[in-house]
């Protein structure tokens, strides 16, 4: 799994052309992995949200759904929810926050739920994740995704200090989104 997951690193790096960082960035990664137990009251025939709506605070995120499905995606422009079907053998492979602010925007972080319907009444799943190392858990975004059409979006921020507030800030804009300023030249 780790293999995978530092595959799926690289591939992202090497899109956005930072091959030079790939092994300061890789090593600066700790790997988790949770196991989860989801329930539904049986008593209840609609479908019941098993898991709000989030965006990972993570690097990347690898969900197994182990064949029941309920992983939910939102659209960007936030009107539809796209079911992540369970493939056998495959993985739905999830980026977030700290992507989205280390690669300056270009990676999304995305937002997602878990909906069980009838006649789900449990679901396992496990999700390994990377997120930075303790000792090294400043976010901040390579200069080379920073310039005039691409202005820095995220102040660099320390990814644990973050955590630790998430839930009263509810964004990761709203606890260190960058100012964009517009100037508008009137004539
Ligand atoms: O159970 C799933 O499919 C997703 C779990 C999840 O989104 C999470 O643990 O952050
Ligand atoms: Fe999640």
């Amino acid at each position: 799994m780790e293999e995978l997951i530092q595959m799926i690193h690289r591939m992202i790096l090497e899109s956005l052309g930072l091959e030079n960082h790939y092994d300061s960035h890789t090593k600066s990664l700790v790997n988790s992995m949770r196991f989860l137990k989801y329930y539904k009251d049986s008593s209840d025939n609609e479908s019941s949200i098993a898991l709000s709506s989030h965006q990972d605070s993570t690097f990347i995120s690898i969900v197994c759904q182990h064949n029941v499905e309920g992983l939910e995606v939102q659209t960007l422009d936030g009107d539809e929810w796209i079911h992540a079907t369970p493939i056998a053998n495959s993985f739905t492979v999830l980026a977030g926050e700290a992507f989205m602010a280390w690669t300056n925007g270009r990676i999304r972080a995305p937002i997602h739920q878990v909906k069980l319907t009838e006649p789900i009444e449990k679901r396992y799943a496990v999700v390994f994740s990377t997120t930075p190392s303790f000792a090294n858990d400043m976010i901040n975004a390579p200069e080379e995704l920073v310039d005039a059409q691409n202005p820095l979006l995220f102040k660099p921020f320390k990814y644990y200090d973050y955590v630790n507030v998430k839930e009263d800030y509810g964004s990761l804009k709203a606890y260190c989104g960058a100012l964009v300023t517009i100037s508008l030249l009137l004539p």
